[in-house]
């Protein structure tokens, strides 16, 4: 559980052109570490992106020699950060005497299909409860979070019942139209102990994709996917990283209206998720972002680290 504490800086308005929300930025103090042992040591501002300046586009940021690993700070620039949704500075994370994060920095900027890759136990989810818990109206894609007693359509209506003043037939008919964009046409009377894994998942989908019609607000602009084709064959895998990928292109929501989910990350473990449902990707190891760069220049990188694990060779700097 992540618990705020130290000073929460005020958001800066943003200018009437640009409609765009917020950024949060992330910064540690070691005052504050100091105070806060055990619970959180991140310092929260947020801040609104400067809008004067003009966009570029992404390249590997390498980072071969491993002596440098403890050394970087900036890990990309950019002339134009107006469309930054999201940057974490300097991030620390601790559990107890277990520090996690040990500065981590990266901009999410909009419209970007990210992953968070890396070995195990390094912090990639951490990083994801971070996001979501300072970006309250966004939602974060949680694979085994159905509640058992309800049936499909209770659980993807949930936050409709639960929030909206939208009437019980409208919310059935948007349940019904989401199920079927996610191919799960029929299923809405049955019980999650029904589904195989692959359609749990896609209900889960089909829950983090349905808005409230009569609402803008309420409406997303990050979704965070934690390992989504987990568990998964490799077909079913297919099914989730193009319904993560539709989502994002048509930038409609599952029922075909025009949607404001443009950005999303995606912690993942898995090879066909990463070429199919990603563009860019940030290398965890150790707490440290040690590599980032697009897609198809992950193969290829000469780091030695993402080398080892893209091969999945037991040799390497990767120790287990
Ligand atoms: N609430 C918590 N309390 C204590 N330790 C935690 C907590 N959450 C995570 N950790 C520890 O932090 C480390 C990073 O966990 P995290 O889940 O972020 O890793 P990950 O990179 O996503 O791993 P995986 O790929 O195996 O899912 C692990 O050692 C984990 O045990």
């Amino acid at each position: 559980m992540i618990s705020m504490s130290g000073s929460l800086l005020l958001p800066l308005s943003l200018s009437s052109d640009s409609p765009r929300r917020v950024g949060f930025s992330f910064s540690r103090t070691s005052a504050l570490d100091s105070r806060c042992s055990g619970q959180r040591n991140v310092v929260c501002g947020c801040m609104a992106p400067p809008t004067n300046l003009r966009s570029d586009g992404f390249s590997a940021t390498e980072y071969d020699d491993p002596s440098k690993l403890g050394k970087m700070g900036i890990v990309r620039e950019h002339k134009d950060d107006s469309d930054v949704l999201i940057e974490c500075r300097d991030v620390h994370k601790s559990f107890g005497e277990k520090h996690i994060l040990r500065g981590v920095s990266f901009k999410i900027r909009h419209g970007e299909a990210i992953g968070i890759i890396g070995p195990s136990g390094t912090g990639k989810s951490t990083v994801l409860k971070i996001i979501a818990g300072l970006l309250a109206p966004d939602k974060v894609f949680q694979s085994a979070a159905l509640f058992d007693s309800l049936t499909v359509r209770e659980n993807v209506g949930f936050l409709l019942y639960e929030n909206s003043n939208m009437h019980e037939d409208k919310i059935l008919e948007l349940v019904t139209e989401t199920l079927a964009a996610v191919g799960l046409k029929g299923a809405e009377d049955r019980l999650p102990s029904e589904l195989s894994g692959g359609m749990k998942k896609r209900v889960a989908l089909a829950r983090s994709i349905i808005f409230d019609t009569t609402k803008d607000s309420i409406e997303p602009e990050v979704l965070l996917y934690d390992e989504p084709t987990a568990g998964l064959d490799p077909i079913a895998s297919t099914v989730v990283e193009d319904l993560i990928r539709s989502v994002h292109l048509k930038g409609e929501d599952a029922v075909g209206m025009p949607g404001k989910i443009t950005s999303y990350v995606v912690v993942t473990h898995q090879h066909s998720t990463i070429q199919r449902a990603v563009d860019r990707l940030i290398f965890l190891y150790e707490g440290k972002i040690v590599w980032e760069g697009m897609t198809h220049e992950f193969t290829s990188s000469a780091n030695p680290i993402v080398r080892q694990f893209a091969s999945g060779s037991l040799d390497g700097p990767i120790k287990y």
